[in-house]
């Protein structure tokens, strides 16, 4: 049997496809299923819209048609955006940022095995120095994943300079992959994004940064979204990381989040677990949300 996925529409959608017609109970049910799912109301209007158009240029009355019409369509908008990791050069080096407490260390331990399962080499940068917690935290994911960590000389160490070593070590000693954690919370946003710009120019002193990659909590859907602005406006993100999927029934905030900041979606994370990270793929998330309808 398949795996149960909380974000997925089909308890939502409640055997809407297996019903004997579409009927105007039918378009009801859908708009508030993609509405719970937090597509928002925009995308939900276009959407059922479209859907309508759609059944009325086909002339049919089955449930079955719709659900592969809402299918395609949900597919088609996630792949209008470019979901692939950039990561050719070498070495290739991913800042992770976003707000604290999205799963941002999480993600960088099953990023970091999520590579090392592609047979490449890795060193993780701990740059949120002013967190004793974060420091330990992310040496004991680097610890999980098998990979080396560059941590501060001593807390409170400009983050940007170990940034810089972390990238260092890795051409030194030929490792393919960098990825530095950033802080999430300063005094202030502007200190915040002075600190992230520093890292930034202080990184491309010695090499391009490949990806910044922007962690966004699912569960906290499009609120999260505006915590997170500041970085989409100073960070140069790159990419979106969709973390606690699992947790969340808000699979449509996949589709909204790329939509709204016109990012794409680079990772999805399911669990807790190291090896739960995949990449995003738009037909099998489209399928994967439809699944259990
Ligand atoms: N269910 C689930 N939990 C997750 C996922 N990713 C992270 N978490 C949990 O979310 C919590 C916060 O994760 P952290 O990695 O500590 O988050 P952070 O953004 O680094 O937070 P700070 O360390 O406070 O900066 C932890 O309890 C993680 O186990 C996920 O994909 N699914």
């Amino acid at each position: 049997m398949a795996e149960r996925r909380s974000w997925s529409l089909g308890s939502a959608l409640r055997g809407m496809f297996t019903r004997a017609t579409i009927d105007e109970t039918t378009w009801e049910d859908l708009e508030d299923a993609l509405l719970t799912a937090d597509f928002g109301p925009t995308i939900t209007d276009e959407v059922v819209e479209a859907l309508r158009d759609q059944v009325a240029h086909h002339q049919t009355t089955d449930p079955r048609d719709l659900r592969r019409m809402l299918s395609e369509i949900i597919e088609e908008r996630l792949a209008k955006f470019d979901t692939t990791l950039n990561l050719s050069a070498r070495p290739a080096v991913t800042l992770m940022v976003g707000v604290n407490g999205v799963g941002k260390t999480t993600t960088i331990g099953k990023f970091a095995r999520f590579l090392r399962n592609f047979n490449r080499t890795v060193v993780v940068g701990a740059a949120d120095t002013f967190r004793a917690a974060a420091v330990e935290q992310l040496d004991t994911w680097a610890m999980r994943a098998d990979v080396r960590i560059v941590r501060p000389q001593q807390y409170g160490q400009d983050p940007a300079s170990v940034a810089y070593q972390t990238v260092e070590v890795a051409m030194r000693e030929g490792i393919e992959m960098v990825i530095i954690d950033t802080a999430g919370r300063l005094q202030t946003k502007s200190g915040l994004m002075d600190e992230l710009g520093k890292v930034h120019r202080v990184v491309e002193k010695l090499t391009p940064v490949s990806e910044v990659l922007l962690v966004l909590d699912a569960t906290t859907g499009q609120n999260g979204v505006q915590q997170a602005e500041a970085f989409i406006e100073y960070a140069g993100v790159t990419g979106l990381v969709v973390t606690k999927l699992d947790g969340s029934a808000k699979g449509g905030f996949v589709l909204a989040v790329q939509e709204r900041t016109g990012l794409p979606i680079k990772l999805i994370g399911t669990g807790e677990g190291i090896n739960d990270l995949t990449g995003f793929t738009p037909h099998v998330f489209a399928e994967q949300l439809l699944a259990d309808a």
